[in-house]
């Protein structure tokens, strides 16, 4: 294939290099005071606000922007990624994410085979199990009710169901659901995350649910049989079959393992890990939680933002726009980072979920034809909620490096508090500085402001808040499940629509294997050091020197790691 040419070579992209020095010349806190631009930089669809005022870009920034998407043709390459082309050129495969939350009667190809069908055969089997689970009829090896599960997984067949778990958790409707239930998720290999998970439960009314995509994950097989391992010692070998079963595209290796075929629930190879937590990857353990009644509610909303995304015009879509001054802020204004910030604490997962969304997927540094690209792709992305990031982080967003913020708040909290006799109650506090922070940001503090104040000669410097940072306020009109799909589905679509326009895969993760096949020869050198005494060799000077340490100082520690199980 002859090699496209890269984004920045393009007049819109060198148009919009040159735009930099125009916007710059002018503060925020003045671009704010124009109210028709300020109007015309706000996008709202079904229930979500999103005002991209506080970014430093005009309404001609954003013109430019859309040239640019013209540019990259990323029209043409949402098209191709919902009409189920191979995109994912470097493992040859379609990007279908979208298909998992379609509803019944949609109809997407790949390969010319409309996938929805298979889809929804997995989502009725889950409905089925779950409910069977839920009300008793599947029982463990002893005849008791299964009333905790625990999630062996890891990225992402981990971050985004325990984003989800963690926002439902306190949702009313939701929870009324979870009662007696407990779900946990076990991601690190540290034996530290087994034996916190498993303390307090006891292998008869737990099931596990291992959860890979490639079911061969060293961390996610090792704990899965560390676990099979634990519910052996307590039960017998044929228990496994009660209170084990797996999600994963790969069925033979799953059998392999020793969980029933028909205890697995499978997805497919056109679901990217990170992009997995509308399959069975998050579906099976959420059901098993809230039933699945409150999971396809948020399917559904993760649904309206795909039709949204997918024909909604560029001036009107949220994805889009988001995308847009995403690529706007890292490639032109050159911030590096991103900072989400959700003013609610049952978001507390998203930003780490996002990150790997994100970081896994548009951390690149070749174009999807590889050629090496002389730009920065992808950001920097974290975040905590608010208030408590305030209290950590946030001097130096307001006084040291510029990083791009994205504000999230909720009208109608989870869990409204009155307190008689407070002037505001929690959440009217919280959102008190969800509206703001983005304002502390954008206008700053000025020394004649200072002054004015009489705040002492030496101490101006250090209380001058320079401004001229930006942020994009997100209001959601309330945090339930088709809210939480929703927010998913518009941060998804973003990242992809970054990564379209830098003309980079987004879908592949070949960044993680080096890391992992170091590992293995290092695995390799332990096994043969601690059975054979064989010495420590192949490495360099300073990892065979920590190598040999790590051997001699743990030749004490126990070598069945079932002794460390019952610890607390
Ligand atoms: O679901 P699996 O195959 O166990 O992979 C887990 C994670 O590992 C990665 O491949 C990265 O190491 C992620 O992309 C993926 O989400």
């Amino acid at each position: 294939m002859a090699s496209a040419a890269l984004i920045c070579d393009t007049h819109p992209w060198k148009t919009l290099k040159a735009h930099v020095e125009d916007i710059k010349k002018t503060h925020l806190r003045d671009l704010m005071s124009d109210s028709e631009r300020c109007k015309s930089m706000v996008v709202e669809f079904d229930g979500i606000i999103v005002d991209f005022s506080r970014q430093q870009a005009t309404v001609d920034t954003v013109d430019k922007l859309y040239n640019l998407a013209e540019a990259a043709h990323l029209k043409e390459k949402i098209h191709h990624m919902f009409n189920g082309e191979r995109i994912n050129t470097t493992e040859n495969r379609s990007v279908l994410h979208v298909a998992l939350r379609a509803p019944r009667d949609a109809v997407i190809k790949s390969d010319g085979k409309n996938v929805v069908p298979d889809v929804w055969n997995v989502l009725d089997k889950i409905k089925d199990f779950s409910e069977r689970l839920r009300n008793g009829s599947w029982v463990g090896a002893t005849g008791k009710q299964l009333t905790d599960v625990i999630a062996i997984g890891i990225g992402g067949s981990f971050l985004g169901p325990l984003f989800v778990h963690t926002a439902l958790q306190t949702d009313p409707e939701a929870s009324k659901f979870a009662k007696g239930r407990q779900l946990r998720f076990l991601a690190n290999v540290d034996p530290i995350d087994v034996a916190r998970n498993i303390a307090g439960l006891h292998p008869e009314t737990t099931l596990v649910v291992v959860v890979s995509k490639t079911f061969t994950t060293a961390e996610t097989m090792l704990n899965a049989r560390t676990l099979r391992a634990w519910i052996s010692k307590e039960l017998g070998p044929s228990a496994v079959a009660k209170h084990m079963v797996a999600v994963s595209t790969n069925l033979t290796l799953v059998e392999k393992f020793g969980i029933d075929p028909n205890n697995a629930f499978a997805f497919w190879d056109w679901v990217g890990g990170r992009y997995s937590v509308c399959s069975a990857v998050g579906v099976l353990p959420l059901s098993l939680q809230y039933g699945f009644s409150i999971v396809e509610k948020f399917l559904k909303g993760a649904s309206s933002i795909d039709q949204h995304f997918s024909s909604a015009p560029f001036e009107k879509n949220v994805p889009v726009l988001l995308g847009l001054l995403s690529v706007w802020n890292v490639s032109f204004l050159g911030y590096p980072a991103r900072a989400i910030l959700p003013y609610s604490q049952a978001l507390e997962k998203f930003a780490p979920h996002i990150q790997q969304v994100s970081m896994e997927s548009n951390g690149k540094g070749v174009s999807i034809d590889g050629v090496p690209l002389p730009f920065e792709t992808g950001e920097i992305d974290f975040g905590e909620p608010g208030t408590n990031g305030q209290h950590s982080f946030y001097q130096l967003i307001h006084q040291g490096r510029i990083i791009p913020c994205d504000f999230i708040g909720v009208v109608k909290s989870q869990q409204p508090v009155y307190l008689e006799g407070e002037v505001v109650n929690n959440h009217d506090e919280l959102m008190s500085n969800f509206f703001a922070q983005p304002d502390a940001l954008a206008y700053g503090k000025t020394a004649e402001q200072l002054q004015k104040e009489n705040v002492p000669q030496n101490l101006i410097p250090h209380k001058t808040f320079s401004g001229n940072r930006p942020s994009l306020s997100i209001l959601l009109s309330a945090l339930d499940a088709y809210k939480i799909g929703q927010l998913l589905a518009i941060y998804e679509h973003r990242v992809v629509v970054q990564g379209f326009i830098w003309g980079i895969n987004s879908f592949d993760q070949w960044g993680v294997e080096l890391g992992k096949s170091l590992a293995t020869q290092v695995r390799k050198q332990l096994h043969a050091s601690r059975t054979k005494g064989e010495p420590v060799e192949g490495f360099n000077f300073s990892t065979t020197s920590l190598l040999k340490r790590y051997l001699e100082e743990s030749s004490d520690v126990p070598k069945n790691p079932q002794t460390l199980l019952p610890r607390i």
